[in-house]
């Protein structure tokens, strides 16, 4: 059985800022000069273990639909059987009052619409009801990267800092100060409507809002309908609405004691004056007037005043209230093999897009989330069960996955049937509940008002805050996660996905408005084998200069930057080999192939030059680094010595750590600038603190926002080394009002298969050398979605390539189906480098 990655909520990034590694390159020359385009190997070398590798072949089987249908249709309507039942089964929950979902689905909402008491009992279900036992049980959850990333005096200082600014010079100084342009124009809000219900439509403001809202299809985002609890969700709501015109935390805003000092912004301020509109039915004209007279105009947006009059309204009645936002549905997997199901043909032959359908996945792993909504901290364990011989035998074997904070979550990957349990920090026998991950339970709440009635639940928390057992900022948690809880349920029954993230988030619609501001850019992925183009100015090194130096700050300024960029040019070459480009050109054009649709993932071959694949190499390995090789030598897990990477991080973040920072040298910011294309990003992104120009002046701008890339990851997998499935992204924190996460993941594959590295260079094995040459090491995506492959894909390392996935969803949600895996090394070695990117903000 293997072991997880203790998860310590500790264990954050900051491991990126601790090291640069400091090198000399007189070696340099003779090392690289031997490098050639040849080396990679051409584009045959490439291959995947799925039909995703085939996507060559396709445009040849675009006619061969006879074929297809008369061999594979029935294999692929058992499969697609199969594989729905498992969709199924994710959905029961919410669906066991209602066996269909289109008519049934309707009348549900309307039944439920009224009364917050019946929403709750079926929202809050019974956790541990329909547990499904996999054969894959035993295997071990693995811990995501760390949770809660943001310190939580790093959290206060910034709220401080914006009190501060409320109060000295009212609110515009703290929206400069609250972070750069981005930060000015992120909401959170963007994109949810409390306008267009159709029963509240009672005034000509509320029609045009209705008629200005546009349906978005792109990015296959569809309108999902909530339904929220009318006192605690508006609450919550409004904070939401009011931090984002104020640029401020959102629990800031719900605090009493900061409501205070926030004057007439002040959320309780303006719901009391709401409050004084119920019973009259009120109209929106009146409800916009209170915010406006509280809030500067420009700042009232007009769906914070739909919400508001929906709470006016329903107050008299106890209605719940009802919104819209969008939702990303998963297209149906023949639409990832354009040219083998086109849909007119899938039409034109009689045969129902139905049939062709996803492969059942073999791998049943999933990402899972723990709320503490107590107000004291927890601890979650994973219990292993009995332990089956050796000298503890019929001991039960469990494993701290980590320590969950009040009112904030934690993450572990898990599999159907592994079972938790929670305890008191200070004794693991003392057991405060039990959960059983199921495919449609991934998400628990600790909750110890759970079985309270709702009313008995809101007099206790009245009591505890009269008694003042917990900060209002506690109370805000509590109120966002249950908002939350309610979103994901209405977000399962209209996409049949786990919400893993917090409710409200901006969504990607693809299209270029504000939002692509706030949100990183995505490369579509319509189907396999689709290529998009890129520019990149930073061109191939294919050779070096004599002293590579680390870069500071002052190198960054506009003028030192482009005289060091220049003097790079004659190092650099648009071709791989170097010296060929007669023409001088200043840029080049990379393709980016589509090779999983879901989970989004995107490929660049040659993305670095053999030169700048050495530098890495030697980076990791040579005199001054030699980092990842200790990282692997690590083994520090109890069971029999069984090695994988997950416990060598543990290790390697208590050490010195394979990170190497973009001011590494100018090779490894080049690195970092292709990256930045690669993702369509502006590299300034990438840089400790990234102030527009309009914002920079005289004044010193406070230290606001953080790069939004990780240090580079140099990782070195010996044969037997691997890293077992896993997310790359991270569960912020329900009070962080920006909801930073690990957008995208970037891989760069330094050896490839048959390659080998002797003396600290790389090379393809020569037939002598055969026994060293790499073998394995594959990167699999073990859930992505294929009509034909049980184990989703691999991915063969490949010198030189890029391979980018992005860990969230187009409407904000965590991508499950990112999850993925370094396959153990067989034979050689692997040099992999990762660079994470974040998500646009980070506060
Ligand atoms: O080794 C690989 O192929 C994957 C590495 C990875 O997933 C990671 O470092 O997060
Ligand atoms: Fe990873």
């Amino acid at each position: 059985m293997m072991h997880p990655l203790d998860n310590d909520t500790t264990m954050d990034h900051q491991i990126h800022q601790t090291m640069s590694l400091k090198m000399t390159s007189s070696s340099y020359e003779t090392v690289y000069s031997e490098q050639n385009e040849e080396e990679y190997g051409g584009e045959d070398e490439y291959s995947y273990s799925s039909s995703a590798g085939e996507d060559e072949d396709y445009e040849e089987e675009e006619d061969n639909d006879e074929d297809y249908s008369s061999n594979t249709n029935h294999k692929i309507t058992n499969d697609f059987k199969q594989h729905f039942v498992a969709i199924g089964v994710a959905i029961i929950a919410a669906l066991v009052t209602h066996m269909h979902i289109n008519g049934g689905y309707m009348t549900w909402r309307e039944e439920m619409r009224n009364d917050w008491e019946i929403l709750m009992k079926r929202f809050g279900g019974n956790k541990n009801e329909n547990t499904i036992v996999s054969n894959n049980a035993a295997a071990a959850p693995y811990a995501a990267p760390s949770m809660n990333y943001i310190p939580t005096h790093q959290r206060k200082m910034a709220s401080e800092k914006a009190m501060e600014g409320y109060i000295k010079e009212d609110h515009q100084y703290a929206r400069k100060s609250g972070g750069h342009e981005r930060a000015r124009e992120y909401r959170r809000t963007d994109g949810l409507s409390f306008c267009p219900v159709a029963h509240l439509i009672t005034s000509p403001a509320i029609t045009a809002a209705v008629d200005d809202s546009t349906s978005t299809s792109s990015n296959n985002l569809e309108d999902v309908e909530f339904l929220l609890a009318l006192d605690p969700s508006v609450r919550v709501l409004h904070s939401y609405y009011l931090a984002d015109a104020l640029g401020v935390e959102s629990s800031m805003v719900y605090e009493d004691p900061a409501a205070e000092l926030l004057g007439s912004y002040g959320s309780d301020v303006i719901l009391k004056d709401i409050d004084l509109l119920s019973g009259e039915e009120p109209t929106l004209d009146q409800v916009k007037h209170i915010l406006e007279s509280h809030l500067p105009s420009s700042l009232v947006d007009n769906e914070h005043a739909c919400l508001l009059h929906q709470y006016a309204l329903n107050k008299a009645t106890g209605r719940s209230i009802r919104g819209t936002t969008k939702a990303y549905v998963r297209p149906h997997v023949s639409t990832f093999y354009r040219s083998k199901f086109p849909s007119h043909s899938v039409a034109a032959f009689g045969k129902p897009a139905a049939k062709v359908g996803p492969a059942p996945l073999s791998f049943t792993g999933f990402a899972t989330k723990f709320i503490n909504l107590s107000t004291q901290p927890v601890k979650l364990y994973w219990d292993a069960g009995r332990i089956s011989s050796g000298p503890r035998e019929g001991q039960m074997h469990t494993v701290l996955i980590g320590t969950v904070q009040s009112m904030e979550s934690i993450g572990t990957a898990s599999h159907p049937g592994h079972q938790f349990f929670i305890a008191t920090t200070y004794d693991k026998d003392n057991v405060l509940d039990r959960y059983t991950a199921t495919v449609d339970e991934q998400v628990w709440y600790y909750d110890p008002l759970e079985d309270l009635s709702l009313e008995k639940r809101v007099e206790e928390m009245d009591k505890m805050t009269k008694d003042k057992k917990w900060t209002a900022k506690q109370r805000f948690g509590r109120e966002a996660w249950m908002v939350n809880q309610s979103f994901s349920r209405d977000y399962l029954v209209k996409t049949r996905m786990i919400w893993l993230a917090n409710f409200p988030q901006p969504y990607h619609d693809g299209s270029n408005t504000a939002l692509e501001k706030v949100s990183n850019h995505m490369w579509p992925a319509e189907y396999i084998g689709q290529v998009h183009t890129f520019d990149t100015n930073h061109l191939y090194f294919t050779d070096l200069p004599q002293e590579l130096e680390s870069l500071t700050k002052q190198d960054y300024e506009p003028d030192m930057e482009s005289q060091r960029l220049s003097a790079m040019e004659q190092f650099q070459s648009t071709s791989l080999k170097g010296g060929t480009d007669s023409d001088n050109n200043k840029s080049m054009s990379l393709n980016v192939k589509v090779v999983s649709c879901a989970p989004r993932v995107v490929e660049v071959k040659k993305f670095l030059s053999p030169v700048e694949v050495q530098h890495l190499i030697n980076l990791a390995s040579g005199e001054t680094g030699n980092i990842p090789m200790e990282l692997s030598r690590v083994s520090a897990s109890p069971n029999g010595g069984k090695r994988m990477r997950g416990d060598a991080m543990a290790e390697v973040r208590s050490s010195k750590g394979g990170w190497i920072h973009r001011e590494q040298d100018v090779v490894v910011d080049t690195i970092f600038r292709r990256v930045a294309d690669l993702l369509n990003i502006d590299e300034r992104l990438m840089r400790d603190h990234y102030t527009p120009e309009d914002l920079v002046g005289d004044v010193e701008l406070p230290p606001t926002h953080d790069r939004v890339v990780e240090a580079m990851q140099l990782l070195r997998y010996d044969p037997g080394d691997g890293y077992t499935a896993h997310h790359d992204f991270t569960f912020p924190s329900v009070g962080s009002r920006y909801q930073p996460r690990r957008f995208a993941s970037v891989l760069l594959y330094l050896t490839g298969e048959g390659d080998v590295v002797e003396n600290g260079v790389r090379s393809k094995s020569s037939g002598i050398n055969d026994d060293k040459a790499l073998e394995g090491g594959e990167t699999t995506f073990p859930r992505a979605i294929t009509t034909e492959n049980h184990d989703g894909i691999k991915i063969k390392p490949q010198s030189g390539k890029a391979v980018m996935f992005y860990n969230v969803l187009p409407d904000g949600n965590m991508d499950d189906l990112s999850q993925h895996a370094g396959e153990k090394v067989e034979k050689g070695v692997k040099y992999l480098a990762n660079i994470f990117v974040w998500d646009p903000i980070i506060n």
